[in-house]
């Protein structure tokens, strides 16, 4: 899907609101093409990551490099064109327009002949929207919705609406993809067919993945990195391996329970 996918680096970021420090230092790299998780017990600032490297929060200093490019200070939508897309707690989905025009939404900031000419009906235009609506096809087809791609997305189960959101981040021909939460609510099986689709996304599609998550099985059995942060510190960074078994992490987070009430 993307011949040149950039390396992704965060270095020594720092968030505040007001006296609480959401995000005291934090640096992490990340592979191009791998899952790298960020975990850490409720309030470590793991949101507020995910916050800095969409552009919804402006860090109070450090960086956040895609490739060459520092994307501190850019507007979350000049972030969006180059290559971070955020599924989840992101957009809303319509629910009442088909599967389709939802996946074509997140098409939207790729259309270059845009809505005046799509609105006239021009050539250009139609053509450009027969290219989009393909690519659509593929993407559906990837996440399995082809036969539901004509019906509204309100009507598809919690797990169906799920790979919808996926879905709709993928059709912005992300080089990064930001998954927050992505299997909160969902039953065994489901749990397990997104997790497959996750690793699928890197491995196939060569898209980063930076993984929020508090499902812990989920998150050692398919990260190549984890990052754990606690009290906006980062206290460790690893493969799965290497952060079960460090000290800091099992006092600070594996000792207690690793599924949030909400
Ligand atoms: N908009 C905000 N205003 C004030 N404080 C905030 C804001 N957002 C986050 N915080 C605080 O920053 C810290 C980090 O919060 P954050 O939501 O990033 O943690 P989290 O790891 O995502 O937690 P959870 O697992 O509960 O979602 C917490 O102390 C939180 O109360």
């Amino acid at each position: 899907m993307n011949q040149q996918i950039p390396a992704l680096e965060v270095s020594d970021v720092v968030v505040r609101f007001g006296a609480v420090k959401a995000l005291d230092g934090v640096s992490f790299s990340v592979e191009p093409g791998t899952v790298h998780s960020i975990i850490g017990p409720n309030g470590a600032g793991k949101s507020t990551m995910l916050n800095v490297l969409s552009g919804v929060y402006r860090p109070k200093s450090g960086s956040v490099r895609l490739g060459n490019q520092d994307l501190v200070g850019l507007r979350a939508d000049r972030i969006t064109k180059l290559g971070m897309a955020r599924a989840f707690q992101n957009l809303a989905l319509s629910g009442e327009q088909s599967v389709e025009e939802n996946l074509m939404l997140g098409r939207h900031s790729l259309t270059r002949t845009g809505f005046i000419a799509a609105g006239l009906g021009l050539p250009s235009a139609r053509n450009e929207e027969r290219r989009h609506r393909g690519r659509v096809r593929e993407i559906a087809e990837f996440l399995d919705l082809t036969e539901q791609l004509d019906g509204p997305v309100g009507e598809l189960s919690y797990g169906g609406q799920k790979r919808v959101e996926i879905a709709r981040a993928l059709a912005m021909e992300p080089k990064v993809l930001l998954l927050d939460e992505p299997v909160a609510g969902m039953n065994a099986g489901e749990k397990r067919y997104i997790s497959s689709l996750i690793a699928e996304i890197a491995r196939s599609l060569s898209i980063t993945v930076i993984l929020v998550e508090h499902d812990m099985e989920m998150v050692m059995s398919i990260s190549d990195r984890v990052t754990v942060l606690d009290f906006g510190r980062r206290i460790s960074d690893g493969t799965p391996a290497e952060v079960q078994n460090d000290p800091a992490v099992i006092g600070v987070y594996l000792g207690t329970p690793s599924e949030k009430a909400s």
